[in-house]
């Protein structure tokens, strides 16, 4: 059995669904192959579940404010952590189904099996041969287990088995503190879970300025108990508890481990050998961003699998640039967007831009403020956190920052706009900022520069007539 294709695309994940649909306006000689469970990383095991869980976390969370508003009867507040459970689940439930809407009106091309490459444009799926001209490559990834780790069984989790938990253990360690062990570490403790977070970094989610990420430990460890700088050794009890061990010396025992350790590229089994490629440095090294090309082989990557920017507005646009490049006999190159990332802490925690160790060594200039004593979040209660801008010193560019701050995402949209029209602080500094809002924060922190480009009699943010 052997069919032919102009483009084959492995993988139904976002990024392969969206190169599916590049690629359909362009050929419908396109077939689309799948391996395991449909529904996206992204909606069954990912951002949708892990966002349900971290809202009612911070609804739960928000109690502790109600006695200071007048509110009375919180102490009578309860968590019902199987019904919690169910609710992420019957969320989840629905998000796949809107993906599955989307994956069942694709038909026969939709092909259900695990595709391996057996020559240079030839793949096997279920016994049968595809001639493909080009093949976009959308595995994804899978989280990373240390392999003696698989020993504790249902013990020691990972988010792929995470939202199926009936309910919530007495005790957990989250092992990494990206996003994802962040993100649940914090609501797991706001959810009445003992929770040790432990880290080999002394930096949680990915921040690199040293007074944000010092927030950030700051408030997270006001919530659950952290071990930063530190690496984990698992073993069992007698009482069939699991006992960490850091290499620090120091140790815990509980019912449950989230490894959180970050995700590896799915690229085993695929046959890659085929190709010759050196894969000694990663796939991604012999990417082009601009293009997804891989090399000049026929061959796109896109997602979590070319482990460029394994957040899910990117892996879209990788699976929409390799699909249009995919299908057309030119391979053109797109600009990518302005580097975002949020992780749904709370506050969250937003990097845009360059981060601040890739600007060590230029000359720039900071504009920074808390967050503690501002009147909008006074109004919230919710007097936490710390903003940094950073900008050139020449030009008075925008040029990144970082922050963990209520209501971020807000924040850095309008950032990550700003740097993508290259403004400068002043340029920024034209919008009005409405009062009272968290906006108004990043508005002191933008004159804060302005005040050291040009001086504290600055003059007015307003441009003459
Ligand atoms: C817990 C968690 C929370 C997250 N939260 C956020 C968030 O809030 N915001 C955000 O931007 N990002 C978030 N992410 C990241 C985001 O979910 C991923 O970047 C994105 O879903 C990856 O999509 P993908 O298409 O690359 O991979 P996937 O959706 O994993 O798709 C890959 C598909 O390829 C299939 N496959 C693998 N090998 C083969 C083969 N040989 N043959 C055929 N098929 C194969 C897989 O089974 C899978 O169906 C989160 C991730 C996790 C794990
Ligand atoms: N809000 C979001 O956008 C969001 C949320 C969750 C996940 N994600 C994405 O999912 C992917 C996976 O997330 P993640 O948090 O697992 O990965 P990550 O790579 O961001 O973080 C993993 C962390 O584990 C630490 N670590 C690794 N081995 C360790 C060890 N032995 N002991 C202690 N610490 C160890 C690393 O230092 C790192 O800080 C990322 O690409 C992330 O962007 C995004």
């Amino acid at each position: 059995m052997s069919r032919n294709a102009d483009v084959a695309i492995i993988g139904a994940g976002t990024a392969g669904l969206t190169a599916f649909r590049q690629v359909r306006q362009i050929t419908t000689n396109v077939v689309l192959i799948n391996d395991g469970p449909y529904g996206t990383t992204c909606a069954r095991v990912g951002c949708m579940p892990s966002k349900v869980l971290i809202e009612v976390a911070k609804k739960f969370a928000r109690r502790k404010h109600f006695e200071q508003f007048g509110i009375q009867g919180s102490d009578y507040l309860t968590i019902n952590r199987q019904q919690v459970m169910q609710h992420i689940r019957n969320l989840r439930d629905w998000f796949v189904a809107r993906v599955m809407d989307s994956v069942d009106k694709i038909g026969e091309k939709n092909i259900s099996g695990r595709a391996r490459f057996i020559e240079p444009q030839v793949l096997e799926v279920n016994g049968e041969k595809i001639y493909a001209q080009k093949v976009v490559i959308a595995t994804g990834s899978r989280p990373v287990v240390p392999p003696d780790w698989y020993s504790f069984g249902e013990q020691v989790i990972t988010t792929d088995q995470f939202f199926e938990l009936a309910d919530l253990p007495d005790s957990i360690a989250i092992i990494g503190l990206g996003a994802i062990g962040s993100e649940i570490g914090q609501s797991l403790a706001r959810l009445g879970v003992k929770v040790i977070g432990i880290e080999q970094q002394t930096q949680v989610c990915g921040l690199t300025d040293p007074a944000v990420n010092q927030i950030a430990i700051n408030e997270f460890s006001q919530e659950f108990e952290l071990w930063l700088g530190t690496s984990a050794q698992l073993s069992k009890t007698d009482s069939g508890q699991i006992k960490v061990t850091t290499t620090d010396g120091r140790s815990i025992t509980v019912d449950k481990v989230l490894a959180a350790l970050g995700r590896r590229p799915n690229i085993d089994n695929l046959g890659l050998e085929v190709f010759g490629l050196d894969l000694s440095q990663g796939l991604n090294q012999l990417i082009n961003p601009n293009t997804m090309q891989l090399g000049d082989l026929p061959l796109f990557v896109a997602g979590d699998v070319a482990s460029l920017r394994p957040i899910l507005h990117e892996v879209a646009d990788e699976g929409a640039i390799a699909g249009y490049n995919a299908a057309r006999a030119t391979v053109t190159a797109f600009k990518r967007r302005v580097p975002f990332r949020i992780a749904f802490t709370d506050p969250q925690i937003i990097i845009v831009g360059a981060t601040f160790a890739e600007l060590a060594g230029q000359n720039i200039v900071i504009g920074e403020r808390s967050f503690v004593v501002q009147g909008r979040t006074k109004v919230m209660a919710r007097t936490h956190g710390h903003l940094r801008i950073y900008a050139d010193r020449h030009s008075g560019q925008l040029l990144g920052s970082e922050m963990m701050i209520p209501d971020g995402e807000y924040v850095g949209h309008f950032l990550a706009l700003a740097m993508e029209k290259a403004m400068t602080v002043r340029d920024i500094m034209l919008t009005p900022f409405y009062h009272p809002t968290v906006m108004e924060g990043l508005e002191n922190a933008l004159s804060a520069i302005v005040a050291q480009l040009e001086g504290e009699a600055s003059g007015l943010s307003l441009r003459k007539m």
